[in-house]
């Protein structure tokens, strides 16, 4: 069984989040997907962030394919480091094999996560096109020190098949929507 995790605050969720999950059922060919609810994103700020609870319902109130599942694993796991959820879902679920997906922005952070190489090496990685953000990703910081496991775009679908060590850009259409734009419209209203 293969599983997509799009780790998330999800403050809300929004047709971005739904996209990305369906484009990486379809083109990695997964089972499912799994939104990781963070408990808290290290790096950012409390501020304006929903609390936990009613950003795991968003999420859970995005689609009903029942292969998108909302999960609060990692609150439940007690963890926020992406390193650490990865290597505790392994060592819980030996026989799934798990592919982490990520906007390009997401990409372009990496570098500022905690032990971001060693996550690349423990799970492969799909990154998908944002506005703004998909030229920076492919020409960053990351994209340049995993290069040499950089899988060709049309051979991502053996992504989950390849495990930890590689990666892929799912090429696509993009959409601009993000939880920033849709606070800041809640908070016109
Ligand atoms: N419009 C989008 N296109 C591609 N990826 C997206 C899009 N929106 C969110 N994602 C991805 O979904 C994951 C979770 O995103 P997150 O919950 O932070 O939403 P966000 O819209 O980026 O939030 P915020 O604007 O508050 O930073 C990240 O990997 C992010 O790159
Ligand atoms: O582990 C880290 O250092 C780390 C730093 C920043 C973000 N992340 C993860 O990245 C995912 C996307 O976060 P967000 O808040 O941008 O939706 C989410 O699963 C976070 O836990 C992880």
């Amino acid at each position: 069984m293969s599983v997509g995790l799009l780790g998330g605050s999800f403050n809300p969720a929004h047709r971005g989040h739904l996209d990305v999950a369906r484009r990486a059922l379809a083109d990695l060919g997964l089972d499912e997907v799994w939104l990781l609810v963070s408990p808290g994103n290290p790096l950012k700020s409390r501020d304006g962030m929903a609390p936990f609870a009613q950003r795991l319902e968003s999420a859970r109130a995005l689609t009903r394919d029942p292969r998108i599942i909302a999960t609060d694993i990692e609150a439940r796991l007690g963890q926020r480091y992406t390193v650490r959820t990865v290597a505790l879902l392994k060592r819980r679920f030996p026989r799934v094999r798990f592919v982490w997906l990520m906007g390009a922005d997401g990409l372009v952070q990496f570098p500022r996560w905690r032990r971001w190489r060693r996550i690349a090496h423990l799970v492969p990685i799909a990154v998908l096109p944002r506005p703004g953000f998909t030229m920076k990703a492919l020409h960053g910081a990351a994209a340049s020190v995993l290069r040499h496991g950089r899988v060709p775009d049309a051979a991502a679908r053996r992504l989950a098949a390849l495990g930890g060590g590689h990666w892929a850009f799912l090429p696509g259409p993009q959409d601009g929507i993000s939880a920033t734009e849709l606070r800041a419209r809640a908070a016109r209203a």
